[in-house]
């Protein structure tokens, strides 16, 4: 089980302080509200919340979202609801292999994760751009316009509308882990000068009981996901999976392998599966968002201020124990 309550340290006027945090068995919280009326306190808990110790997740749900964004939610979930229920002809219309940028949709088994195929149908979107074929690296081709379904024909615009909020969105988170790992909160800023982002609207069709997708890290920055109903489960530090329960206004989080790699591994990439849903439902629908550096950016380990020992929430005699 999830862990009742865990030890965080807090790097506080240069000494650590040890404090007892309740935990629900559930993932921590941290309040879309906090986020942009006090971004230093939210990046405090961002901090705990990424540094896996103590039986940590590495994830946290952001909740209270605006309503703005959980309309959009709810208006993306009937257009999938409505696109996956077409012939399979007409949701090959927009195949992604017809897309130099592979963006479109993948008919179930087209992917795999670890050798084992994933059960889950999904749509595949990026920034909306002009064709990129630039000198220099073969990797800009992923840069490029969408494939719209002509059904339903309000995805477009609302795709649209949720890929503008969401980048808004990550930049600010973006800048609250940035403070987290003691940098100034535009630090990483120029990662993400022309970010690289995915977004896709996925569908797991109902089954026995199985996997929909098997264990795997995220190999971008940030994922924000939106979820109708359970499936999702994190890997926890005491290698037990911790179900990501959905919440009502609120987005899934965790971190992939490019900040695992950045922070040299004091923010692990934390790992996750997906259950597929039981044959007494319709089925699961999520809608994932990787927010991930421009393409041409090199990923090294940061020169942090502080030292690793304390950004990972530990004293150097752990004296805590
Ligand atoms: O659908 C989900 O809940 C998770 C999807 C996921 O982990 C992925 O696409 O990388
Ligand atoms: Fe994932």
């Amino acid at each position: 089980m999830f862990r009742v309550a865990r030890i965080e340290g807090l790097h506080r006027g240069g000494r650590f302080v040890w404090r007892r945090c309740h935990s629900t068995g559930a993932l921590p919280m941290l309040l879309h509200r906090q986020l942009y009326s006090d971004l230093e306190s939210f990046a405090g808990q961002l901090g705990n919340a990424c540094r896996v110790g103590d039986g940590g997740a590495g994830c946290f749900l952001l909740t209270g979202l605006p309503p703005t964004l959980c309309s959009l939610h709810e208006e993306l979930l009937k257009s999938a609801q409505q696109f996956f229920a077409q012939p399979a002809q007409a949701k090959e219309a927009v195949d992604y292999q017809r897309s130099p940028e592979f963006r479109g949709y993948m008919r179930q088994g087209a992917e795999n994760t670890a050798g084992s195929v994933d059960e889950r149908e999904q749509m595949e979107f990026g920034r909306e751009e002009a064709r990129h074929f630039r000198e220099g690296g073969l990797y800009q081709r992923l840069r490029g316009p969408n494939q719209w379904p002509s059904k339903p024909p309000h995805l477009k615009p609302l795709m649209l509308k949720w890929l503008q909020e969401m980048e808004e969105l990550s930049r600010q988170l973006t800048r609250a882990l940035s403070l987290s790992l003691g940098l100034t909160a535009t630090g990483l800023d120029g990662y993400f000068l022309e970010p690289h982002v995915q977004a896709k609207l996925v569908h797991y069709p109902p089954a026995e009981g199985g996997m929909g997708v098997g264990a795997h890290c995220d190999s971008g920055f940030l994922t924000l996901l939106w979820q109708d109903s359970e499936g999702l489960e994190f890997l926890d530090a005491n290698g037990q999976w911790i179900p990501a329960t959905p919440v009502p206004n609120s987005l899934v989080c965790n971190l992939g392998e490019v900040v695992q790699l950045l922070t040299a591994g004091v923010y692990p990439a934390t790992v996750h599966r997906v259950l597929q849903p039981k044959t007494a439902t319709a089925g699961r629908f999520s809608l994932p968002y990787f927010w991930n550096p421009s393409l041409d950016v090199e990923i090294q380990t940061l020169d942090l201020p502080q030292r690793p020992a304390e950004l990972s929430g530990r004293p150097s005699d752990q004296s805590h124990a």
